[in-house]
């Protein structure tokens, strides 16, 4: 079974201005969506210009490095480069035998852009003897020759039938790569064992930024064939990522030579490099962006006479005939929401608030109206602010924004509510009030509320999060204003 994220362990050489070898294959693994792992074969003291110089470790020691890799991760697929001489070859053949990976990408390096050899003249054989072990070779046209002992293709045509000889020879499936070739056109043959040939072309792009494209293809294949696709996708898959990646390879400015390719340039462009936070972190981050106004709410005359009993009947009516016009505008944005839901999920939550709202609260409202204290049938400055808010929201038809706007009603008045419940003791004159909104459903319904918020929040990209936590707060200020509003509008009278 391969992990949603392919592990696939790149065996390598090294390049220490990071654009071919083991550190290009760690970039392309992970640009195509996988975890990369390296075991270096040789270290090779190289830059853009080329190579100075090759340095290859015991091979004693790469065997210690690629049975631990394997004897801790399940491997998802294997790229390999290159592989110096006719000792590390058989260091990596009897590994492959023992552990068996399901997918093994071999780019059969022999000779650097620059002209350098990173495989021993005499290691060719060897070489050819490990291609049966492979279910993909990619040579370029050079070393397609040499691996059949032949003159170059000097045409796209040569190329293919000599990658058909290739892989007859060595039941093996081969991906020629036409890069070396002239012209304005480029061609890639992915040739299967029996001979079944795929084209993918594409035009040549005019740049110097060529170093490691063969070791980057070869562990983007590697890595995408590691996820699941089938060969020819993974191909097409790979190919793509690398023309884009060699389109951006001169805006790096690394290096005077033949530059590296930008591994990332579509994953910055099109994801940027911005984090994305966790819904709960959304949710501490909003709940702290309303302590001021939550301190004002506790400080207010409204909360502390409310949760004491002594507040003026008249007031608490004002503020009732305001909820209950309130709420049935609500009810409407609620449904707004519903309506714009996503998810069934959400569709329903938001319709069962809407229905709340309008049924369950306007009830209770009613037995208080009955308090009959001259209550105003219009609703009041701060109350129209408040729903225009919300109803701008709803009316602007964007899901996010809505919901982070009605958000504060539950969240403040289930805060609010909840601390001010222990005070409802028998006989307090609050006490239904005091239970509503202190009531399990109406803080299961909160949590709700929060989770879809938050979550769509954390979803969103970082503008569009900006506009939701806006809404949020904007509301928030709201919900203080119509908390403030009733005893100044009694003591106006
Ligand atoms: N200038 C270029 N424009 C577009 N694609 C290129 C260019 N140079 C190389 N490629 C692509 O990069 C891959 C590797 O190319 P190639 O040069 O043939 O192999 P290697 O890098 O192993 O020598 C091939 O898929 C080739 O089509
Ligand atoms: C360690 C190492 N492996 C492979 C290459 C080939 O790179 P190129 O794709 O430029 O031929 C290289 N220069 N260095």
């Amino acid at each position: 079974m391969s992990a949603v994220v392919p592990r696939v362990l790149s065996i390598a050489g090294t390049d220490p201005t990071g654009g071919a070898g083991v550190q290009a294959d760690l970039k392309s693994i992970a640009a195509n969506g996988g975890y990369g792992m390296a075991a270096v074969t040789a270290l090779v003291a190289q830059n853009t210009h080329g190579v100075r110089s090759v340095y290859r470790p015991p091979t004693s020691f790469l065997a210690e490095q690629l049975h631990a890799v394997s004897d801790d991760v399940s491997i998802d697929a294997v790229k390999i480069g290159m592989l110096a001489d006719v000792e590390v070859i058989e260091t990596v053949r009897e590994w492959l035998a023992a552990a068996r990976p399901p997918v093994v990408v071999l780019d059969p390096v022999m000779v650097s852009t620059s002209g350098h050899r990173l495989l021993d003249p005499g290691a060719e054989e060897a070489l050819r003897l490990l291609l049966p072990d492979a279910d993909l070779v990619t040579p370029n046209v050079p070393e397609l020759a040499i691996l059949l002992d032949r003159e170059p293709a000097s045409d796209g045509d040569a190329v293919v039938d000599q990658a058909q000889e290739l892989a007859r020879r060595h039941g093996v499936r081969v991906l020629a790569k036409g890069g070396h070739l002239e012209g304005p056109d480029l061609r890639d043959a992915l040739v299967e064992p029996d001979g079944r040939v795929s084209d993918y072309r594409s035009p040549r792009i005019e740049t110097r930024n060529t170093h490691g494209t063969g070791c980057s293809l070869s562990s983007a294949i590697a890595t995408r064939r590691g996820a699941g696709a089938t060969w020819s996708d993974a191909t097409d898959l790979a190919l793509r990522w690398l023309s884009e990646s060699i389109r951006h390879g001169s805006a790096l400015d690394v290096g005077g030579g033949h530059g590296p390719v930008s591994h990332f340039a579509g994953l910055w462009a099109r994801g940027g490099l911005d984090t994305m936070p966790s819904p709960d972190e959304i949710a501490d981050e909003w709940w702290r962006s309303t302590a001021g106004v939550r301190d004002a709410i506790d400080g207010l005359d409204f909360i502390r006479s409310l949760g004491d009993g002594t507040l003026d009947r008249r007031a608490f009516a004002w503020y009732l005939a305001q909820d209950a016009l309130y709420l049935r505008e609500y009810s409407r944005v609620l449904a707004q929401a519903s309506r714009l839901a996503p998810t069934p999920r959400e569709q329903t939550f938001w319709i069962t608030g809407a229905h709340a709202a309008v049924a369950t609260e306007m009830a209770l409202h009613e037995q208080w109206l009955g308090l009959g204290e001259g209550v105003p049938a219009q609703a009041s400055p701060t109350t129209t602010a408040y729903l225009d808010h919300l109803g701008a929201a709803a009316d602007s038809g964007d899901y996010e924004r809505l919901v982070a706007a009605v958000l504060p009603c539950y969240w403040l008045y289930h805060d609010v509510g909840s601390r001010l419940h222990p005070l409802g003791v028998e006989g307090h004159p609050y006490r239904d009030w005091l239970d509503t909104y202190a009531a399990p459903e109406f803080a299961e319904a909160t949590r709700t509320a929060i989770g879809i918020v938050t979550a769509a929040a954390a979803g969103a990209a970082p503008l569009r999060r900006a506009v939701m936590a806006e809404a949020f707060r904007a509301s928030a200020a709201h919900e203080l204003a119509f908390w403030r509003a009733p005893l100044d509008a009694v003591a106006a009278r």
